[in-house]
């Protein structure tokens, strides 16, 4: 586990993919109190008042925007929604106020709710990555713009059905072996 660890490329390839692809993009929970939570930036209501703070009232449901925190262009700039592993040399300053429990990001969440099982994941993610990009290739085995995501709770590679029949849950690929 440490010598995985210390393999930052790895380190940053599985972060920017939990960031772009967060696999829980949304989450919901409810306000079990009367609560006020601040604002880090004040916005215009629909009367034209300016708010400082939301109201929540006991019981009312909150939509918790994992994947559009992690991919917020104020904090991660113009290319926010890219895949670029290289972002991880320079942490933009932003995202050290993003409140996750792990790599300054919302996929794990935080606080009380947060996911106990991140350092299992992310463990178990490098340990695959390292021994199959080692072994084989992979390549799409059909065009990148019949692949889409879709969510239910989690969020997966979809091969998009042109036949009217349901988009399946897949990522078709070819894999070959390693040539030495
Ligand atoms: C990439 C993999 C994973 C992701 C992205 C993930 C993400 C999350 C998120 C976002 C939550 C908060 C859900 C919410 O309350 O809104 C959560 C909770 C939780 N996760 Fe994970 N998780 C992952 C893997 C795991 C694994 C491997 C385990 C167990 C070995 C685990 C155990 C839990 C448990 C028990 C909770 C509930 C914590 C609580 O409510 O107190 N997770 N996870």
């Amino acid at each position: 586990m440490d010598e995985l660890n210390a393999l930052p490329y790895l380190d940053s390839v599985v972060r920017e993919t939990l960031r772009v692809h967060a696999p829980i993009p949304e989450s919901i929970h409810m306000a079990m109190q009367h609560d006020i939570i601040p604002l880090q930036t004040p916005y215009i209501d629909k009367l034209g008042n300016t708010q400082s703070h939301i109201r929540l009232k006991k019981g009312q449901t909150i939509i918790i925007p994992i994947g559009t925190v992690n991919t917020d262009k104020t904090i991660w700039g113009k290319d926010a929604g890219e895949f670029n592993p290289e972002r991880w040399q320079h942490v933009p300053e932003g995202s050290h106020s993003i409140p996750g429990v792990w790599g300054n990001m919302f996929t794990f969440l935080g606080g009380p709710k947060a996911c106990i099982g991140y350092r299992f994941s992310l463990v178990e993610m490098k340990a695959l990555i390292f021994t199959l990009v080692r072994a084989f290739e992979f390549e799409l085995a059909v065009p990148a713009s019949n692949i889409t995501k879709k969510t239910t709770i989690l969020q997966r590679p979809t091969l998009k059905d042109f036949s009217d029949e349901v988009d399946k849950n897949e990522l078709p690929l070819l894999v070959r072996l390693v040539s030495s």
